[in-house]
């Protein structure tokens, strides 16, 4: 009865928020992520791919909900104003770090801690993030890009169409990328090919990496007795999971100590240039520091390999679903490729440039407008991070907004109203149904369209209802990283080749092609699951 009771009242917490129900999951938990194809059912809260249906149904920004187990009140927003206060207020709405633990195997790091320690391990990785080092960035994606499109060029002649998984080879190019401008591991594209681990490894530095990843959640959910068992007692297939398990985040805890030692090696002999690893050598430096204030400036071994394993995991992972969406939709939409295609034309008029310098990044980044808002609307539709989790710390007041559904897709009558959030709530940044809300993208705002990312004299795209990579202070540390090297490696891909559908799906209906092509499943970040796309080199 008092279960009971304690629910009710807390499904009323949050004033005139229309009330959807409980939640018998924890929406920002890994059983949340793998339950998500079952459950919740569409229609109830927390269904992952509601977008913005349940706000539509209630006529609000904000729905409360409640935690069944313990009747902590949850308030779900799509609210771009809501949401601001919510990413800015640092000392009110602070990060539900409990749910990162997948990323702490290695120890504390930058993403999954709080206040002071955040600002520590952030303050140490900040200034590796410039524009001298998306400078480089750009250089070595132009450096990757080509020797990815050599390897595509052996595998079929000038005039045929060849069918590459996308995710697959855009994984291993933005892997090369951050392990190469962030951690000065220069691998080439054929040498990182090669499955054969270097000297002293079980496995090479990409299987350790992709493996680890695949494994992730195994390795979190694993209890500790339960490895202990498999050590000891043959188990049947899980024996083998496990012991893959294990080997995959051990190699990789060696391929970065060969990084360490490396970079260690540079800041004792004072050999390094400006743009070589900086953000490694930040976050070696902090580790071999003297200094006795733990609090400045200063990581233990196990937050530096577990930052290493952060920056890894999420410099990569986001950028390489996102840009294989990006392909995919330009399969899908040939208007808009050849849009990409006339940009860099007036670019590179002369062909795809085979190796950049220090100043290509100032030269040709901002003549790449249209190919930057493809990639930020391909951000909206598909944001890698789809919901994030706040913690309410004081009482206070947000303001979300009411509005009535109409079947033109425009809601009218919007008018404000305030919520009041006591401290214990939680809050749900829900990013996928903030980036469907008609109240700032439109009535068309499921359709793609990178247009709505140009402004003009008389339209300025609405940054507070795009959250992507995330707001405020723990906002995305490598948006731009992630930008310079997303433009780049589009750019060149258009420039050269002509991306179109697979053959399976030519002449399916559109509708098709785009469920086919566009299907996705949660993870770690939102993972495409299909992507598979034909190009052929343009002439010229
Ligand atoms: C398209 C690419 C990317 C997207 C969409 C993206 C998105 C995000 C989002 C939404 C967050 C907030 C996560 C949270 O609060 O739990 C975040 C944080 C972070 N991102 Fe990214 N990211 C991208 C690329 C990158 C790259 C390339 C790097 C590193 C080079 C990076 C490093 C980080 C780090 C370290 C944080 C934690 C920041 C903090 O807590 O202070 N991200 N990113």
């Amino acid at each position: 009865v008092q279960k009971y009771l304690s629910v009710r009242s807390a499904s009323h917490a949050f004033g005139g928020c229309p009330d959807a129900g409980v939640l018998w999951l924890h929406p920002f938990r890994t059983v949340a992520l793998l339950s998500a194809p079952w459950f919740p059912l569409k229609d109830q809260i927390g269904y992952y791919f509601g977008k913005f249906a349940l706000y539509e149904k209630y006529g609000s920004t904000g729905i409360a909900s409640v935690s069944v187990w313990d009747a902590t009140p949850t308030l779900w927003l799509a609210d771009a104003q809501a949401i601001k206060i919510v990413a800015t207020e640092a000392t009110v709405f602070q990060k539900d770090v409990e749910a990162y633990e997948a990323l702490n195997i290695y120890g504390p790091n930058m993403v999954g801690t709080e206040g002071t320690d955040w600002r520590r391990h952030r303050r140490v990785a900040n200034p590796a993030f410039n524009e001298a080092s998306n400078a480089f960035v750009w250089i070595e994606t132009v450096r990757v890009v080509n020797e990815w499109f050599a390897d595509m060029d052996t595998r079929t002649d000038a005039d045929s169409f060849l069918t590459i998984d996308a995710v697959e080879d855009l994984v291993q190019l933005t892997l090369l990328v951050i392990a190469s401008a962030g951690f000065g591991r220069r691998a080439s594209w054929q040498e990182d090919s090669a499955a054969t681990p270097p000297p002293g490894h079980k496995l090479a530095f990409r299987t350790a990496v992709s493996t680890a990843l695949a494994y992730l959640f195994i390795k979190v959910l694993t209890p500790a007795w339960l490895n202990a068992l498999g050590a000891r007692v043959p188990l049947p297939y899980l024996g083998r999971i496990l012991t893959e398990t294990g080997e995959s985040f051990d190699s990789l805890r060696g391929h970065m100590v060969d990084l360490v030692s490396l970079a260690r090696a540079w800041v004792v002999g004072g050999k390094v240039s400006n743009m070589d690893a900086g953000l490694l050598r930040n976050l070696v430096e902090a580790n071999m520091t003297q200094a006795d204030d733990v609090h400045h400036k200063k990581l233990t071994d196990e937050e530096l390999l577990s930052n290493i394993f952060t920056f890894l995991l999420a410099g990569h992972e986001t950028s390489a679903h996102s840009l294989s969406f990006a392909v995919a939709l330009l399969a899908l939409y040939p208007d808009a490729q050849q849009k990409i295609y006339e940009e860099t034309l007036r670019v590179w008029p002369d062909g795809c440039p085979e190796a950049a310098s220090p100043s290509s990044y100032k030269e040709c980044m901002p003549k790449l407008q249209y190919t930057l808002a493809t990639f930020y609307e391909t951000i909206r539709l598909f944001t890698p991070v789809a919901r994030l989790c706040k913690l309410v710390h004081a009482d206070a007041t947000l303001t979300a907004h009411r509005f009535t559904p109409s079947a033109t897709g425009t809601p009218t009558d919007v008018a404000p109203f305030a919520v009041p959030v006591k401290a214990g709530s939680m809050i749900i940044i829900d990013i996928l149904a903030l980036h469907m809300n008609p109240m700032y993208w439109g009535a068309d705002a499921v359709e793609f369209k990178p247009a709505r990312f140009v402004d003009t004299e008389a339209y300025r795209w609405p940054r507070d209802a795009f959250f992507g990579f995330s707001g405020g202070p723990r906002s995305c540390i490598g948006q731009r990283f992630a930008l310079t090297e997303s433009v780049c490696a589009l750019a060149n891909l258009v420039r050269r080749y002509e991306i179109r559908v697979p053959g399976h799906l030519a002449g399916k209906p559109f509708a098709e092609q785009k469920r086919s092509l566009l299907r996705w499943k949660p993870g770690v970040t939102i993972t495409p699951t299909n992507c598979e796309v034909q190009l052929r080199r343009r002439a010229g």
